[in-house]
């Protein structure tokens, strides 16, 4: 196999990156990822420097309500941490390899492990409103597709062409997970399978049928292209869904499902996640 090579190809990575360590001196090990309405966790943190995304060289900027568009540098209990306050979705209008930018340059400032959050439609039938899902696999509808932030010429700098996926939501980060949400009395936890569509549809009856058959637990439009990315140059992922609407699978009752019902659920049950991420957090 040819030798990995000292930097990436694509002169927009070290633009950013040099644009930020002329800013910010620190270099955490931790990157978090915040869904819809989730970007709360960032405000918590202590000794903060933040940036707006506009103002980063390359860097996609938020369109979406509730993804508040700031990159946040900062301790939790002394750790650091960088953290996205919003993310970007391929339905923005941007391609795999926009939405998966931040995780590569979260690997050149030297990040190892990644917590990620997201909204999620709740498909499995036993979960409730507000429930925590960790992510233990994902179903990837946009690479089926032929959307992933892997396409084209494979720069090695990142990793190898082709991608090992198996335990991509690291185990141990997820047991320990559920012993911390066990510490803190967190009952609301549930483990399942996370299915990412483009959107911004939310499902069909006879869409969620099919994910229902394939065996997923919990609908979504995020994470995955972030978590082929991270897994690409081997940075540890985990991530967990809150559950904001429950999906009916069924054509007996009509459901109204949209964003303002979303974000209302992930502010209500926002301090339990700050709560929940943050003890995870202490831990690593
Ligand atoms: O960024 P996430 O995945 O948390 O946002 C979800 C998916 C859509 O962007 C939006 C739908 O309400 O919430
Ligand atoms: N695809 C999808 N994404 C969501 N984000 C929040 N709720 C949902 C949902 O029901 N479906």
């Amino acid at each position: 196999m040819a030798a990995r090579p000292q930097h990436p190809a694509d002169p927009k990575y070290y633009e950013a990156l040099n644009w930020i360590k002329e800013r910010v001196s620190s270099r955490p090990k931790i990157g978090v990822v915040c869904g819809s309405g989730l970007g709360k966790f960032a405000d918590t943190l202590e000794d903060v420097t933040s940036f707006d995304y506009k103002d980063i060289p390359h860097f996609p900027v938020s369109t979406v309500e509730g993804h508040k568009g700031c990159l946040v540098f900062g301790k939790l209990n002394g750790k650091e941490l960088v953290c996205m306050q919003g993310r970007f979705h391929l339905y923005e209008g941007y391609e795999a390899s926009a939405c998966a930018f931040p995780i590569r340059l979260f690997k050149l400032l030297g990040v190892e492990k990644l917590a990620l959050t997201n909204a999620a439609g709740g498909l499995n039938q036993n979960y409730k409103l507000g429930d925590f899902m960790l992510v233990k696999d994902h179903l990837n509808l946009p690479a089926l597709m032929g959307l992933s932030p892997t396409l084209g010429v494979n720069d090695l700098y990142w990793g190898p062409r082709f991608i090992n996926m198996h335990n991509c939501y690291d185990q141990e980060l997820r047991d320990l997970a559920k012993k911390v949400a066990a510490e803190i009395g967190e009952e609301k936890i549930q483990e399942g399978v996370y299915q990412c569509q483009v959107g911004p549809c939310y499902e069909t009856v006879a869409e969620q049928k099919l994910a229902q058959a394939a065996g997923v637990d919990a609908l979504g439009m995020s994470t995955v292209y972030e978590v082929v990315a991270a897994r690409h140059c081997d940075i540890k992922c985990f991530a967990i869904s809150m559950i904001t609407n429950i999906c009916n699978p069924s054509y007996d009752v009509v459901t109204e499902v949209n964003h303002e019902e979303v974000i209302e659920c992930a502010t209500t049950r926002g301090d339990a996640m700050v709560k929940l991420i943050s003890a995870i957090l202490d831990k690593w």
